[in-house]
């Protein structure tokens, strides 16, 4: 299978790689990303962890630990794979925001982040053939307008907030809620592309 993990510059590089690379994630988005940099994964392996937070945990932790686990729960069946698995998350303070699975949850996402600053942390974690695990994250702040209740009556219409942390997808329609980005772009949409190029590069044995 052809990888083309891009150089730091952004140049392509034509390298071709024998070892599997395993996407531990059933999100869409994460493939998309890995397209992005002319990354193909061999094989779409979901994991199935339990993503609810532990009493009193914290954001970052968090989502470091359900990337960890989604990688660890899908290494032991391909050893001499790579597996690469993220988890996305969304902070106001403290407090994790859930993953938006009905229009209630995500209509009280949408007015805690209206007119705010808020966090999105993605944890990153591989596992490598040898199984030494890496897991690391990175945060991006991001501030909302102030949206009326038509916006989102319209936003929540849209359906877009469907399966999204926080309720809200940057990749959309939201976009033009968003008055400032510090941090990734593309660790907000699900997986940091800087960072897992890096990874890449570094990590998938080439001819
Ligand atoms: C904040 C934000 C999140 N998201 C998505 C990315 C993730 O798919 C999802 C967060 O849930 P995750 O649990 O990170 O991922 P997932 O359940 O979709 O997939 P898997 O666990 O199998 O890897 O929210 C966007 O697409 N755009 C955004 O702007």
């Amino acid at each position: 299978m052809a990888v083309r993990p891009h150089d730091a510059q952004g140049g392509a590089q034509a390298t071709q790689t024998a070892q599997t690379l395993v996407l531990a994630s059933a999100s869409p988005r994460r493939q998309d990303l890995l397209a992005q940099i002319g990354v193909t994964p061999d094989v779409i392996a979901p994991a199935h962890i339990d993503e609810t937070p532990h009493r009193d945990e914290l954001p970052k932790p968090h989502a470091e630990r359900l990337a960890r686990e989604k990688a660890a729960a899908v290494a032991p069946d391909h050893k001499d794979a790579l597996v690469l698995a993220a988890d996305t998350v969304v902070a106001v303070g403290k407090r994790i925001l859930p993953k938006a699975e009905d229009e209630a949850t995500a209509r009280k996402c949408l007015k805690m982040l209206s007119g705010r600053r808020h966090k999105v942390i993605s944890g990153i974690s591989i596992v490598l053939p040898s199984g030494k695990q890496l897991t690391k994250s990175v945060t991006t702040v991001v501030a909302f307008k102030r949206l009326s209740d038509a916006d989102i009556d319209r936003y929540i219409e849209s359906g877009e907030w469907d399966g999204k942390a926080g309720g809200y997808a940057i990749q959309g329609l939201a976009a033009t809620y968003v008055r400032f980005l510090s941090g990734s772009y593309s660790s907000v949409v699900g997986l940091p592309l800087f960072e897992v190029g890096g990874w890449l590069n570094a990590h998938l044995k080439q001819n």
